[in-house]
């Protein structure tokens, strides 16, 4: 994947025309535009000669490269370029910049014929189309923040009503018409995993107030100390804990463990869950029903046709953002503007189109290339662990819609700028060429009247935005490709915008790539493996229970546990889970130690007469 400039500007252009065939060879019926010399417009302005100088420096027009080649460039080239291609969605005062992507006008050429499939998907997808066939789903998510669009007066009613419903419980906990049985409810316990917890995440830190009228934390786990963990900083103020368990199956197992975690805290502290417990799942679920039975508070739906990962703009996102007191209206009101840009069907008009654009021509449109997602702006610090399941859980796919295998994909890291200059950028600016970055610059850097000078003309935000300006530029001049996605401020209106935005270039780009992006069978096997594990570790237990029930006790070498449980080839794993009961003080190791598998006898600290682990 690494790439010098010499190889990368070469005439033959070695490294694209070895993606391009590895692509190729993964999928017969996938074709992909070609890149060749000649594609390389952008970089017509440059000419290559050889330099002794290791050092890199921008003389006006010249960039000298580490890698032996001297690249003359015009700054007026690239300044027209980036003119020519800049995005500016003017009602939401963002703005894309992509002038720093080497796409070619031939590469964009080609690429339009997949675009008109993919604006076509996606406007049968705005329809009610199946467009998750393996799941047999519609994909309804833009309904979400413009309800007229759905394809039926029954979905768009539910949408409606929900938003009401959200807004008046909202309101109502907030002014104390709904309490507590302590009194006004000062907190928020969210309880979900994945898309039902990133979003809510993303959005609680990007832009709940420095007071909000309920403070929010999350269990995103079933790590049993991260839980305990939360519950103690809520420490007494759990009686005025409002818990809202998300999750759109109403199965998940982590989840469900936060959930009986939880709820063993109230009974422990002498609380009755069901008048401080909030549910939000799809109508039916084992979730729902156990609200419906054990009377909480209050339900919220989710839409069948909503996946988790998109779900931001459904109560996931809405409900726990209006109770922290951020604007949800601003907010769908950002994200329909700008899923309004994304139905243009000229790319350089549609934002997302464009973005699309850039992740096929720097990741050869197979994944080639990860993208690092650079925020500078403290607030925005998620946006990167937000967009990563968005992209990887839609994207990362083994079978396109033809079922080839493909094995696609697109990775996403990061953190925010410029605390992230100090820890990878190195390897960004000088390593290993396997990425292409994305910036997220925010112009206003604090609210009007806090600003000062902490050295003549120059603030502490002019540094951060000198150095993201410079980070721009000094990757630029080592090869490395960036976008800028830049907005006025942090705002629920624009942070609705990127969210659609990002959400409809996930959906472009799945089509330009032939791929089902709505479905995760992918996470299905893992959960089906750990489900297998537990079953193991009942069945270890039953085999260790009769051998401690056996007076004298009967301690157990590895093989003998794995011969008892009908599984010598799962040995290994039977010794994993009992290091793990082990130190966990519930299994005793009567002779050796962990560190020795092979020499290790266990029996179980007490004898349970019913076998209740059969
Ligand atoms: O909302 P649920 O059904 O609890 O699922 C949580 C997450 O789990 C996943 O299904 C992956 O297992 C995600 O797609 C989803 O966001």
């Amino acid at each position: 994947m690494a790439s010098s400039v010499s190889t990368f500007y070469s005439s033959t252009f070695k490294k694209k025309s070895i993606s391009r065939s590895s692509s190729i060879s993964r999928s017969s019926s996938i074709s992909f535009p070609v890149r060749s010399r000649s594609h390389f417009d952008i970089f017509q302005t440059y000419s290559i000669v050889s330099a002794s100088s290791s050092e890199v420096s921008k003389n006006n027009n010249i960039i000298t490269s580490k890698k032996g080649g001297l690249l003359e460039k015009s700054s007026e080239a690239l300044w027209a370029r980036y003119l020519d291609w800049l995005y500016q969605h003017k009602e939401l005062g963002l703005y894309i910049d992509v002038s720093r992507v080497g796409f070619t006008d031939e590469f964009f050429k080609e690429m339009e014929v997949k675009f008109e499939t993919a604006f076509k998907a996606m406007e049968d997808l705005e329809k009610g189309s199946i467009a998750n066939p393996d799941e047999g789903r519609m994909v309804g998510h833009y309904w979400l923040r413009n309800s007229k669009l759905s394809p039926n007066s029954f979905l768009r009613m539910q949408i409606e009503n929900t938003l009401e419903s959200i807004s008046k419980f909202s309101d109502d906990v907030i002014s104390g018409k709904i309490l507590s049985p302590a009194g006004r409810f000062t907190q928020i316990l969210s309880v979900g995993i994945g898309g039902s917890a990133l979003g809510p995440q993303f959005v609680a830190e990007a832009l709940a107030p420095d007071n909000p009228p309920l403070k929010i934390r999350f269990i995103d786990n079933t790590d049993p100390a991260g839980i305990d963990h939360q519950i103690a900083q809520l420490g007494p103020e759990l009686a005025t804990t409002l818990v809202i368990v998300i999750s759109k199956s109403g199965g998940t197992p982590e989840t469900r463990n936060g959930l009986l975690e939880v709820q063993k805290a109230f009974r422990e502290a002498g609380l009755d869950f069901s008048k401080q417990g909030v549910a939000i799942t799809q109508e039916n679920s084992l979730l729902d029903n156990t609200a419906r039975i054990e009377r909480w508070v209050a339900r919220f739906p989710m839409f069948d046709w909503v996946g988790g990962r998109t779900s931001v703009m459904s109560a996931v996102g809405l409900l726990p953002a209006a109770l922290q007191g951020i604007n949800i209206r601003e907010m769908l009101d950002g994200a329909s503007l700008m899923d309004e840009a994304n139905r243009s069907t000229v790319v350089k008009n549609n934002p997302a189109a464009l973005l699309a654009l850039c992740w096929y021509w720097a990741s050869d449109g197979v994944g080639s290339k990860d993208m690092v997602v650079l925020p500078y702006k403290d607030s925005l610090l998620l946006f990167s662990r937000y967009l990563q399941q968005l992209v990887m859980e839609s994207l990362g796919k083994e079978f396109d819609l033809d079922g080839n295998r493909v094995n696609q994909g697109l990775a996403v890291y990061g953190n925010k700028g410029s605390t992230d200059q100090h820890a990878y950028i190195q390897q960004l600016r000088e390593g290993v060429h396997n990425f292409f970055a994305t910036f997220i610059e925010v112009l206003r850097d604090r609210p009007p009247g806090h600003d000062w000078e902490l050295e003549p003309g120059v603030t502490c935000g002019d540094y951060l935005f000198g150095m993201l300006q410079g980070t721009r530029s000094a990757l630029y001049s080592n090869d490395r490709e960036s976008i800028t996605v830049t907005v006025q401020e942090v705002t629920p209106r624009s942070v609705g915008g990127m969210i659609a935005l990002y959400e409809r270039a996930v959906g472009i780009y799945a089509s330009l790539i032939n791929i089902n992006a709505y479905h995760q069978p992918g996470v299905e096997a893992g959960k089906k493996a750990a489900g297998e594990v537990l079953a193991l570790q009942k069945r270890v237990l039953t085999v260790l229970n009769e051998a401690s029930c056996k007076d004298p006790v009967e301690p157990l070498t590895l093989d003998e546990v794995a011969d008892r449980c009908h599984s010598p080839e799962e040995i290994e794993m039977i010794y994993k889970i009992i290091a793990h009961m082990e130190a966990n003080d519930r299994a005793i190791i009567a002779e050796g130690s962990c560190g020795s598998p092979r020499s290790i006898k266990v029996y179980l600290g007490e004898c349970i007469v019913d076998d209740m682990y059969d």
